[in-house]
């Protein structure tokens, strides 16, 4: 049974499928402090949040049995990544549930900031039948900038053309062909700060984009400028925007988000006549919270139960197509890399991925992962390592991957070639994954094999004498040991010889030593499939 905690308020409609699965046990306990989380969090294998819980290192490491982070919104800047990357534990978001939702509030905001309404409101609920001081802005005709042009920058972008208004967009991503069939003029972020009219920020929070707007930019801004984030607070730098209102430079600024969340109540904005604020409240309705909680679950189910899933934020992503073109091989991959550290002595420096056949035409990077999880789980321990950190680890452990496909791809079938350098030898492995078959060992070295990688091999180096298979059989048969199948191949009579047995059961260390023994005999290794 896997263990969920959701620790933020998460829609109950979204969590429904999670709460109903007979493998999963969803506990809700939200407003946790980070001590209080680090002393529960031991026993979950999930956790699901929004953005209140900051999931920090120490949360992590508690979680000894913590396998994903679900985040029900887009922004993961409340979990430590780094850390969830060290540890294995995948993290990830639900990017398009609430697209809409934020931009609906993006486009609130202007109109509010454009025709005063939440200063008119206050001051008419008050007894004040004021018409003079709100005098607005039509939005038709200005021009809005827009600062990031991601899934929510572009839905603003779209609204904004349909009400007149000419849209300036800054994204150094956006290729100009794509902006062109929006409508949306491509241009750079001084340029639109010396024009715009309106400026909304769309961007994730970065070293790159943390004030990006402040006060260099307010002192050549066009006066009476209106300006709206809705993104991440530290996008606009806020000290320097309550000099620019207050210097007329501004004529109004509407935020969703703070620096610090939830700001201190003396926060300058709270009293500035100018401002209009909201709680974070950029993805909060019905609709949002149902969609982003529908996609975690999903997600979060499919990674408890090892299925392939998607938006995974701390690991490559992968073209849906792609990647059902290649989750075929996935297990071999592992196998392959796990079967051949086995058969290899020396520090791993080096691992090729050769494929050959379908696979040759395909991008075969997103395999590495899986070969290189099967190498270092022999190396670090099956707890150790995973496919979310085994690139990672790699890294750390200055290992080269080389990536290579066959001359012959097209008139070969689909095979695999994992080849292991390491500081004493080379050795390499070849398989292929059949068709209502399975995965299949092909090749041992230069020697052709058909096997499953499954149970036990015991791979035997030997010179190409008379009597030897007999020995090992005897030794075998002395410790009880029943040999299910025998390959052998040579290169040339009385040359180097190798004898494959799959074996029942798993040899002890002695009977290694017994058959290690027998003259003629140069190596024994023994591969143990999981
Ligand atoms: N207020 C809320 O409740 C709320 C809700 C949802 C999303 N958000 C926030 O809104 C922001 C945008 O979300 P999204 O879903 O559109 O993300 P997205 O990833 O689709 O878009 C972000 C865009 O910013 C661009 N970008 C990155 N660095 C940039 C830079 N230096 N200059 C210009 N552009 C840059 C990227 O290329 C990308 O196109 C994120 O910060 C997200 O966390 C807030
Ligand atoms: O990044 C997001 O998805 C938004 O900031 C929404 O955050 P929330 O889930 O806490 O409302």
């Amino acid at each position: 049974m896997f263990k969920v905690l959701v620790s933020d308020p998460i829609s109950d409609f979204g969590l429904q499928q999670l709460m109903d699965a007979d493998d999963v046990e969803v506990i809700k306990q939200t407003g946790l402090s980070e001590a209080e989380l680090i002393s529960i969090i031991g026993e979950f294998d999930a956790l699901l949040v929004r953005s209140q819980t900051t999931v920090t290192e120490r949360i992590m490491e508690a979680g000894v049995k913590l396998k994903v982070i679900g985040r029900a919104g887009v922004g993961v800047d409340n979990i430590d990544l780094e850390a969830a990357t060290n540890r294995g534990i995948i993290v990830i978001n639900a990017p398009d549930g609430n697209t809409i939702t934020t931009c609906e509030h993006t486009f609130a905001m202007m109109m509010a900031l454009a025709r005063h309404i939440p200063q008119a409101y206050a001051k008419t609920v008050n007894g004040q039948w004021d018409r003079k001081s709100f005098l607005g802005v039509e939005l038709r005709n200005k021009k809005l900038g827009v600062f990031g042009l991601g899934r929510i920058g572009i839905e603003v972008s779209k609204r904004a053309i349909a009400f007149g208004m000419t849209v300036l967009g800054y994204d150094p991503f956006m290729p100009e062909e794509r902006a062109k069939q929006l409508g949306i003029q491509l241009t750079t972020l001084d340029e639109i700060v010396r024009a715009a009219d309106f400026m909304t920020v769309h961007t994730p929070l970065t070293n790159e984009t943390h004030h990006m707007i402040g006060k260099p930019q307010f002192e050549v801004m066009k006066p009476g400028m209106r300006i709206i984030n809705c993104a991440r607070g530290g996008i606009i730098d806020e000290l320097a925007l309550i000099e620019a209102l207050d210097e007329g430079i501004v004529a109004g600024a509407a935020f969703d988000v703070f620096e610090n969340e939830p700001p201190a109540p003396d926060h300058p904005f709270f009293s500035h006549p100018k401002m209009i604020v909201t709680p974070h409240l950029g993805a909060s309705t019905m609709e949002a919270q149902e969609n982003v909680a529908i996609d975690v679950s999903e997600q979060v189910m499919h990674i408890l139960r090892n299925e392939p899933f998607k938006n995974a934020v701390n690991m490559p992503s992968i073209p849906l197509e792609l990647l059902n073109r290649l989750q075929p091989y996935f297990k071999l991959c592992e196998h392959l890399g796990n079967s051949l550290a086995q058969m290899t002595d020396g520090a791993v420096r080096e691992i090729t991925i050769e494929c050959a056949g379908e696979l040759a035409d395909l991008d075969t990077t997103p395999l590495s992962p899986y070969v290189l999880k099967g190498v270092l789980t022999h190396h670090l321990g099956a707890e150790q390592v995973n496919i979310v950190n085994a690139l990672h680890l790699a890294k750390q452990r200055d290992i080269q991957l080389v990536f290579k496909k066959s001359l012959f791809s097209q008139i070969s079938s689909s095979k695999i070639t994992i080849r292991l350098k390491t500081t004493e030898e080379e050795r390499w492995v070849t398989g292929s994954s059949v068709t209502g078959i399975g995965d299949r060992l092909i090749k041992i070295g230069p020697y052709p094999v058909d096997l499953s990688p499954q149970g036990h091999l015991l791979l035997i180096s030997q010179q190409d004498e008379p009597g030897i298979i007999g020995q090992v059989g005897m030794v075998l048969g002395a410790n009880g040991i029943n040999i299910a199948s025998m390959q052998v191949g040579r290169q040339e009579v009385g040359g180097s010889a190798v004898m494959i047995l799959e074996i029942d059961h798993q040899a002890s260390k002695t009977v290694i030593e017994e058959l290690k023994a027998i003259p003629d005999i140069k190596r024994v290794r023994e591969v143990n499939f999981d």
